[in-house]
């Protein structure tokens, strides 16, 4: 397999900063009785064309995927990417249709389901519940009937739904709303949640991979997430422009860096893995230890708090 994986590693147009190469990463080469074997194993990735999809996308090709390439019509994709797939579909993932059609045309079984696609609060705050969080849930539903055996679900969420437990009542909620509009119905009287639209929406996901994971909707899923700090991808400047630039740098100043869409793909291809079998449930956070830091801050501020 790993020679498999080196025989394809080509250059790809590159992302921000770093080229894009088909194939795994040295660390990731260790011979025959390498880790993260996807020999035979289909995978799906929604939101393929760009940044953490293409990256993953061209991990799980170089790690022996069958993959099936997600995303918008129109979206320009890497064509040396696209060579690599075994299948592209076009979909819209900001309407109910979109979901249901990815099912569809995607031909089974799949082992490994990647809910990618995202963008962010720069976009109508129906548009961000709808890539973000509807059209996540709708899709590891619809393609229930064409899972392998032992599948696994990876949505990617992020750092900026690090609140996902003590908001989890408004997930389920959203998550519970039968069709998209009455989602949207939902939301429509609560300010909060057009506000607040992208954090919510990845606070949802995370709490649906916790809730797939312990009702075992989906019977044999895995159901995990990762949660990435600030990752160098074209999303970024959507990011600056939605959260200021000074929030988007400040993660990056403590942690030396931005994430590279290498640092998420990695996690992906580990949680989606057979050497992840016995994980599930679990939001991964890929921060380089941002995460760590607020929440010992707000330890200390808590506690500053009660001593006052
Ligand atoms: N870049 C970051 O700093 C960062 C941080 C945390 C989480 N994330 C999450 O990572 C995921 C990937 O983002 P990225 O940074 O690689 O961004 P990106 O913009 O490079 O890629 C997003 C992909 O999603 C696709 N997409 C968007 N709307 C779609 C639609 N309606 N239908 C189908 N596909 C659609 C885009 O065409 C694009 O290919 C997103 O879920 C994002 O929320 C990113």
């Amino acid at each position: 397999m790993a020679q498999r994986a080196q025989g394809r590693a080509r250059a790809l147009p590159g992302l921000p900063g770093r080229p894009l190469t088909a194939g795994t990463p040295d660390r990731l080469r260790k011979g025959p009785t390498a880790m993260l074997d996807y020999t035979g194993r289909t995978a799906v990735v929604t939101g393929f064309a760009s940044g953490i999809g293409a990256r993953t996308a061209s991990l799980l090709v170089g790690l022996g995927a069958r993959v099936i390439g997600v995303d918008r019509p129109g979206a320009v994709a890497p064509a040396e990417l696209t060579a690599l797939l075994a299948a592209r579909i076009d979909a819209d993932l900001s309407a109910p249709a979109g979901p249901a059609a990815v099912a569809e045309r995607v031909d089974g079984p799949v082992h490994l389901l990647v809910n990618n696609a995202g963008v962010a609060a720069t976009r109508p705050w129906r548009e961000v519940l709808g890539v973000d969080l509807l059209a996540p849930r709708d899709l590891t539903r619809l393609l229930a009937p064409k899972f392998a055996d032992a599948a696994a679900v990876v949505t990617v969420a992020s750092q900026a739904g690090l609140r996902w437990r003590e908001t989890a009542a408004r997930s389920r909620a959203l998550l519970a709303a039968e069709t998209w509009g009455d989602a949207f119905a939902l939301a429509a009287d609560e300010p909060d949640i057009q506000r607040d639209c992208y954090a919510i929406a990845k606070e949802a996901v995370i709490v649906d991979a916790l809730t797939l994971a312990a009702e075992r909707t989906v019977p044999g899923l895995r159901a995990n997430t990762v949660s990435p700090g600030t990752v160098q991808t074209p999303l970024l400047a959507d990011f600056r422009t939605a959260m200021g630039n000074e929030v988007v740098e400040g993660a990056a100043a403590w942690a030396g860096r931005h994430a590279t869409p290498d640092d998420i793909a990695a996690a992906i291809a580990f949680l989606g893995s057979d050497d992840a079998a016995w994980i599930s449930g679990v939001d991964l956070p890929v921060d380089g230890g941002y995460g760590a830091l607020v929440f010992t801050m707000m330890q200390s501020a808590a506690a500053e708090e009660a001593a006052r």
